[in-house]
């Protein structure tokens, strides 16, 4: 339990426990299904969103909403998620990407509503999912899809949480790093399927990971590279490889103008 993921897990599972003593999941539960009705909250299509730019031929791209990563330690600062998703808005970016957790990202709840509540675009909550709770949790605030990483449950867990996120008609992106998480993720129904370049245990990243995965993939999945997009030459290798959605943080945070820096690198 000494990787930086299982530590993380491990927080996000006390932090669970808290929240419930605070919050009962039956009150979460009223939230999340009164938000599937409130023309605010409703849910807005993720994967459609990128489907759509995919189709005009341009690349799909989640843009992401992040203060820090342990890897990277502070990328931003100071930080408006606002203006940071209007300008992503405006630049063409098909989704936004938003950090909730706020222990190893400095993410939180307000700076996924800020940033919705700033442009059209549907959001995921990137998060480390461990319980159901915090799938409502999600819908609650208002997010659009929410992220599972493989790695961090069981095939049992990925079925149940990927079955109340579609209940609760968010869409799911499904993540993986190597091949025998691929093979779990593909007894899942979401046809967005991630895979993360960065090493969650060890943070080394290889683009060359996706491409390895390519050919175990059926037609139907949507691939999502995710991690180490930084310049236009990664962007090119990708679409080389027929994979047309990105997921990219780093390179947009650390830019003057993150919507800018999303045209420059994809358009
Ligand atoms: O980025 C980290 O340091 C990290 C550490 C542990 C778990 C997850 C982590 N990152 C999440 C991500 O996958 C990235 O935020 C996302 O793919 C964007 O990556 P990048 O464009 O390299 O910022």
């Amino acid at each position: 339990m000494s990787d930086i993921l299982h530590r993380i897990l491990a927080t996000k599972k006390e932090e669970v426990q808290l929240a419930k003593a605070s919050v009962s999941q039956s009150t979460l539960e009223e939230l999340a299904q009164a938000s599937l009705t409130d023309a605010n909250l409703k849910t807005r299509g993720f994967i459609h969103a990128i489907e759509q730019k995919i189709a005009l031929g341009q690349a799909g791209v989640i843009a992401e909403i992040k203060q820090a990563s342990p890897s990277r330690g502070i990328l931003r600062n100071p930080f408006y998620p606002n203006l940071i998703a209007q300008s992503y808005a405006e630049h063409g970016a098909a989704c936004l990407s938003v950090l909730t957790d706020e222990q190893y990202f400095k993410g939180c709840t307000a700076f996924l509503k800020e940033a919705r509540n700033a442009c059209h675009l549907p959001v995921i909550r990137k998060d480390f999912m461990v319980d159901p709770y915090q799938i409502y949790e999600a819908r609650a605030m208002g997010a659009d899809a929410i992220l599972l990483i493989v790695s961090a449950l069981s095939d049992q867990q990925l079925q149940e949480f990927e079955s109340l996120a579609m209940q609760l008609h968010m869409d799911v992106l499904v993540e993986v790093h190597g091949a025998e998480e691929l093979q779990r993720a593909l007894l899942l129904k979401s046809p967005l399927l991630g895979i993360n370049n960065r090493d969650l245990k060890t943070f080394e990243v290889s683009l060359q990971n996706t491409i390895d995965l390519l050919s175990d993939i059926p037609k139907e999945k949507r691939i999502v590279t995710e991690s180490g997009i930084l310049a236009k030459k990664d962007v090119d290798f990708m679409r080389e490889h027929q994979v047309h959605a990105f997921l990219v943080g780093e390179a947009f945070m650390r830019a003057e103008n993150p919507g800018q820096a999303l045209e420059a690198l994809f358009f």
